[in-house]
C-alpha cells in the first residue's frame, strides 16, 4: 500500500480534518505575528499524514507523526514541542491527557536528540578496530538536553594508555559542537575497568588484568629485560595501570635495572599471598626480591617457582602486566605460557644472521600455543660514531622475519651507551630521558603494543558467538579469514570430554537423542586465544577448541531470521 493509498484513506477522518483545519486556522493567525512555527506545523501533519497510517482523535498526536516529522527534518525539536504545545491549546484531548501527551513528546525529542549526537560520533571511526566508536560500545553515560543544548557523555576506551586518546576527545567535541541545537558539550574520557577475557579459571591474581605480554628471546644477553622494562615504563607513561613480572629465576634483571625503596616482596599473611613492589607507579615482582639472590634449581622447580610467584602475586588491576621470560624456548617457557593467558608476546633479538633461527623458534613456540607475536625488536642494530652510522653485526634479518612470518611491526633499537648505564643505575632510560631516541622508539612499540592487544581482545571476544535471530553459532577464528556457522545441538554432541566420551575405551557416552535440537548455549567465553567455554542451559561447561570447531558439520544453508 502506498504512502499516497493511506493519506486518502484517512481523508475522511474527522478528526484529521478537525485537526489540520486547526493548525491551518492557527497557521493563519500566528502568520500574522510573523511565527515560523506555523508555517512548518501543517507542512509537518501533511508530510506525515501522506507517510503513515495514524489514528488522531482531538489532540492525540501518534508517536510515529512525530516520528515522521522530525524524520521528516521539516522542523526543528524546538519548532516540534511548540507545536505540541499550541496542539495542547487549541483542540481538546479527547482520550489522552495534556501531561501524557507531553511527556510522550519530550521522550521522543530526547530520543531524537541523543539519535543526533550518536549520528555525530560515529562519524569518528577507531582505526584499530576499523569501526566507529558508537559501533564500538565506547560511549557512556550521554545525556541531553535540547532545550538548553547541553550534552554530556563519557568516552570509555578500551585501554587508558590510547595513543589518540586525545584525537577522540578532541573530535568528539568537535561533531557534536557541529549539531545546530548544541550550545554546551561536556566530554570525559575514562577506560575499560580491568578484566581478563578469557574464562574465569585463572587465579584469583591474574583476573583483573587486561592484557599479558611475553617480552622473550631465545637467547640471554640480547637485551630482553631492558625492553620488558623500559616497555613497561613507556605504558606507564601513556597513563596505563602496569606491572612487570621478572621470570629469570636464574639471572634476576629486574633488582638492578629498577630501584624501587622496598627491595623486598612482602606476603600478605591471612591470603598468603605476596604483596608486589612498586617504583615510579609501576608494580613489580621478581625472585631477586625474595630475598634469595639467585636460585640452582632445576626445571620443574622453577616453573613451580615461577607460577607460584605469578599467581599468587596481589596485582591488583593492571592494563598490562610485561613478563621478562626466562631466555629460550624449553619447558619453563612452555609451562609458563601454558599457566598465564597472555595476550601478545614480543621477541627481541639481535641484528646476528643466526639470530634469525631463534627468531623463528620463539615464533614457533608461540604460535603453537596460538599467541600473536605482535612485534620484534631489533636490539643493538647499530650505533653512530663520526657523523657515520656503524652496524657492528652486519645489517639484521628483522625485515626478514616480518615477511616469513607475518609479524606486523620491526623496531631497531640502537647501541647507546646510556641504555646500558641507565640498565645499571636502577633508573629506566625512558624515565630518565623521556625526550631521548630511544624513549621515541619506546613510545612506538608501546604504542604497536596498545593498538595489538586491542585488536586481539576484539577478534578473541568476538570469535565465537551466538546469534540468537539465526539460532547459530558463529565462528570467526583469529587470524584466519574463515567465518562459518554452527549448529549448536551438533557442538555439544561433538563434545569431547570424560562427560561424553570414555576416557579408557573411547565409547561415545553422550547420545545423540541426549541433546535436545533445540538447545541454546547460555554464554560463550574464550578461553586463551586457542579455545572457547561454552555454558549450556543444564549447567555443563564445554571446552571447544577452534581446531575442533573447525572439524564439525557446518550449517551450510544460513537458518531464517527468526523473530523475537
Ligand atoms: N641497546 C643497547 N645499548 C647498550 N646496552 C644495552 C642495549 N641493550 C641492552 N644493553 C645492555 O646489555 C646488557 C644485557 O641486557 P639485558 O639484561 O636487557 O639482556 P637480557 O636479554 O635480558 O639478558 P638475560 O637474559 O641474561 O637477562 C645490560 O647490561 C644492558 O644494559
Amino acid at each position: 500500500m502506498t504512502p499516497k493509498c493511506e493519506a486518502h484513506k484517512y481523508r475522511h477522518n474527522p478528526s484529521i480534518l478537525f485537526l489540520s483545519q486547526a493548525t491551518r486556522e492557527r497557521s493563519r493567525h500566528e502568520a500574522s505575528s510573523s511565527s515560523s512555527v506555523c508555517v512548518c506545523d501543517f507542512t509537518m501533519l501533511k508530510a506525515s499524514i501522506q507517510r503513515y497510517p495514524f489514528d488522531i482523535c482531538g489532540s492525540i498526536l501518534e508517536r510515529r507523526i512525530l516520528q515522521s516529522a522530525i524524520n521528516d527534518s521539516l522542523l526543528s525539536r524546538r519548532i516540534v514541542r511548540q507545536q505540541i504545545s499550541l496542539t495542547r491549546r487549541t483542540v481538546k484531548p479527547v482520550s489522552a491527557t495534556a501531561s501524557s501527551l507531553e511527556a510522550d513528546a519530550s521522550t521522543l525529542l530526547t530520543v531524537e536528540a541523543e539519535n543526533d549526537v550518536l549520528k555525530a560520533l560515529s562519524q569518528i571511526i577507531d582505526p584499530d578496530f576499523g569501526t566507529d566508536i558508537v559501533s564500538c560500545g565506547f560511549i557512556k553515560d550521554l545525556q541531553v538536553d535540547d532545550i538548553s543544548g547541553e550534552v554530556s557523555f563519557r568516552l570509555e576506551l578500551t585501554t587508558p594508555a590510547c595513543p589518540i586518546k586525545d584525537l577522540f576527545e578532541k573530535q568528539a567535541n568537535e561533531v557534536v559542537a557541529a549539531l545546530p541545537w548544541v550550545k554546551n558539550v561536556t566530554v570525559t574520557m575514562s577506560a575499560q575497568p580491568p578484566k581478563q577475557i578469557f574464562s574465569a579459571q585463572l587465579p584469583a591474581g591474574l583476573q583483573t588484568i587486561s592484557n599479558i605480554i611475553a617480552v622473550s628471546s631465545c637467547k640471554g644477553g640480547v637485551g630482553k629485560s631492558t625492553v620488558a622494562v623500559n616497555l613497561a615504563y613507556t605504558l606507564a607513561g601513556m597513563g596505563a595501570r602496569v606491572g612487570i613480572f621478572d621470570a629469570d629465576v636464574y639471572g634476576p634483571s629486574l633488582p638492578t635495572m629498577v630501584s624501587p625503596e622496598n627491595r623486598l616482596l612482602e606476603m600478605n599473611p591471612e591470603k598468603k599471598t605476596i604483596i608486589p613492589t612498586e617504583y615510579m607507579g609501576v608494580k613489580m615482582v621478581s625472585f631477586g626480591f625474595a630475598g634469595q639472590g639467585r636460585a640452582i634449581m632445576r626445571g620443574p622447580m622453577v616453573s613451580g617457582v615461577i607460577n607460584q610467584l605469578l599467581t599468587t602475586t596481589e596485582w591488583g588491576e593492571l592494563d598490562y602486566l610485561v613478563i621478562d621470560m626466562p631466555p629460550g624456548t624449553g619447558d619453563i617457557q612452555l609451562t609458563l605460557c601454558q599457566v598465564v593467558p597472555l595476550t601478545a608476546a614480543v621477541i627481541v633479538t639481535t641484528p646476528q644472521k643466526l639470530a634469525f633461527i631463534d627468531v623463528a623458534k620463539g615464533v614457533r613456540m608461540f604460535s603453537k600455543l596460538k599467541v600473536p607475536c605482535v612485534a620484534v625488536v631489533e636490539n643493538m642494530c647499530h650505533f653512530d660514531a663520526d657523523g657515520k652510522r656503524f652496524y657492528p653485526f652486519g645489517r639484521g634479518s628483522g625485515s626478514q622475519v616480518v615477511e616469513q612470518f607475518g609479524i606486523p611491526h620491526l623496531f631497531d633499537l640502537p647501541i647507546r651507551p646510556t641504555l646500558s648505564a641507565s640498565g645499571d643505575s636502577g633508573i629506566p632510560e625512558v624515565v630518565a630521558d623521556p625526550q631521548g631516541e630511544v624513549a621515541d622508539i619506546f613510545q612506538n612499540l608501546g604504542v604497536c603494543v596498545v593498538q595489538q592487544c586491542a585488536k586481539i581482545r576484539q577478534q578473541v571476544s568476538t570469535a565465537v558467538m551466538y546469534d540468537k535471530s539465526i539460532k547459530a553459532i558463529k565462528v570467526k577464528v583469529p587470524d584466519s579469514n574463515e567465518e562459518f556457522l554452527l549448529h549448536p545441538a551438533t557442538v555439544r554432541r561433538n563434545d569431547r570430554s570424560a562427560q561424553s566420551v570414555d576416557e579408557w575405551t573411547g565409547e561415545q557416552k553422550l547420545m545423540y537423542g541426549d541433546v535436545p535440537e533445540d538447545i541454546e548455549p547460555e554464554e560463550i567465553r574464550p578461553m586463551g586465544n586457542y579455545a572457547v567455554s561454552i555454558t549450556w542451559p543444564d549447567g555443563f561447561s564445554q571446552i571447544a577448541p577452534y581446531d575442533q570447531l573447525q572439524t564439525i558439520e557446518r550449517l551450510v544453508d544460513v537458518p531464517q531470521t527468526v523473530s523475537a
